[in-house]
């Protein structure tokens, strides 16, 4: 290797780490001008001051459904107060109270003082009343609410806002699911058939050729030039199309890239790529992983060992089992849970008797995922049990 191939210790890659990380909104929204150009079509009767209409957007995970709708609300909330949309991230709010809590928070700027429902749900008409505004809300992950049981008293409740204030217009729904196998508006019980009416906007894969423009978007604005050559982005490109997941993209190309800066290089390699997910079978869950922390990957690692041994996987009972390794109070312990669901390495379902816990991989894939460790972690892979 030359010597003006190094880097000195306190050098970087990343021009703009930023770009890498999963809260990064991207500055140019490729391919989903179809989309935008049909949720803005929605939203116009409100400008007028008519209810937005309703849509489903369904696609798979990693097609840009939320950054989509983001993008669209932040246009809409700039140019007009008569709309107010907004972003409920139902794998975090399922509950009536907090779904309605976010609604207020946003409104108002701050979090309500009140726990009740009626009083929340009471600031929330006094603020579009003043405002004598329209609300359009996003429920991402709408899934989550069916398992919660929230769905349809929720969906009821904001089309017909005006049942419980007659000066007041129904709000507009944006239901968002990656679940392909769920249709939301068969979910939806006759009551609320009767006022929802969405329209179904697709989020379709992306080709490897909109992948790689995507990804050499990234690249641009991430990283110092050259630092991927063409031929590691073609290899990432490839493994993305796999997994039609821009995520998985995204992920390995950081990962590539903190491991060649790791060893002071100035350019990622094929290999480099191929170390991230070597003993991994999916590049999905080898790019999921690598963002973890080393509690979260620990929690992984015993989930992975509780289904292996088909024990019992309600998160509850997951917790019991867990405490023999992992010190840790139910609070992190159910933060920890959510961020791995987050990840999409694990499903969370509601049953009668609570959560259970599913693993979306097989058990051998994610100790060899978790044996791997993460940026920054200085905790040796977890040990087997026993
Ligand atoms: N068209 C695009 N242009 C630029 N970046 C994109 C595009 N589509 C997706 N991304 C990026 O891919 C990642 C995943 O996108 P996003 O969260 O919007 O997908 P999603 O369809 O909502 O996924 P999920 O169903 O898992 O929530 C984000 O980092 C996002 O910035």
């Amino acid at each position: 290797m030359r010597y003006s191939s190094l880097l000195r210790s306190d050098q970087t890659l990343f021009r703009d780490p930023e770009v890498f990380e999963s809260t990064y909104t991207p500055e140019h929204l490729h391919h989903r001008d179809a989309q935008v150009r049909e949720l803005a079509f929605l939203i116009r009767p409100a400008l007028r001051g008519a209810s937005p209409m309703n849509a489903i957007l369904r696609g798979p995970p990693g097609t840009g459904k939320t950054t989509t709708v983001r993008r669209v609300f932040a246009e809409v909330a700039a140019e007009t107060r008569r709309v107010v949309p907004v972003y409920v991230n139902c794998r975090q709010d399922h509950t009536l109270l907090a779904v309605y809590r976010c609604i207020s928070r946003h409104l108002s700027g701050y979090a309500p003082p009140s726990r009740h429902l009626d009083d929340v749900r009471e600031v929330i008409a006094a603020r579009l009343r003043e405002r004598d505004a329209r609300l359009l809300v996003c429920l991402d992950d709408a899934d989550y609410l069916i398992a919660a049981g929230t769905y349809n008293v929720l969906l009821y409740q904001l089309l017909r806002l005006y049942e419980g204030w007659s000066d007041l217009r129904g709000a507009g729904v944006f239901a968002v699911t990656s679940d392909l196998a769920l249709n939301l508006y068969a979910e939806a019980d006759g009551p609320v058939r009767s006022v929802f009416h969405p329209t179904e906007v697709n989020f379709w894969p992306y080709t490897k050729t909109e992948i790689r423009g995507i990804l050499s978007d990234r690249v641009r604005q991430g990283l110092y030039p050259g630092v991927v050559p063409a031929t590691v982005l073609d290899l990432v490109v490839e493994m993305t199309a796999g997994e039609q997941d821009v995520r998985v993209g995204i992920a390995l190309l950081r990962q590539a890239c903190l491991q060649a800066e790791g060893d002071s290089r100035r350019r990622v390699t094929r290999k480099d790529v191929m170390d991230v997910v070597a003993g991994v079978g999916s590049p999905a869950l080898a790019a999921r992983t690598t963002g973890l922390s080393s509690g979260e990957r620990a929690l992984l690692y015993r989930i992975a060992e509780q289904s292996l041994s088909g024990a019992e996987m309600m998160a509850g009972a997951v917790f019991e089992e867990v405490q023999d390794y992992l010190a840790v109070g139910k609070t992190t312990y159910h933060a920890r849970l959510r961020r791995l669901a987050d990840a999409g390495i694990i499903d969370l379902l509601h049953t009668g008797k609570g959560y259970e816990v599913f693993l979306r991989y097989a058990p051998d894939e994610v100790f060899a995922a978790c044996a791997r460790g993460g940026p920054g972690d200085q905790s040796p892979g977890c040990p087997r049990k026993g």
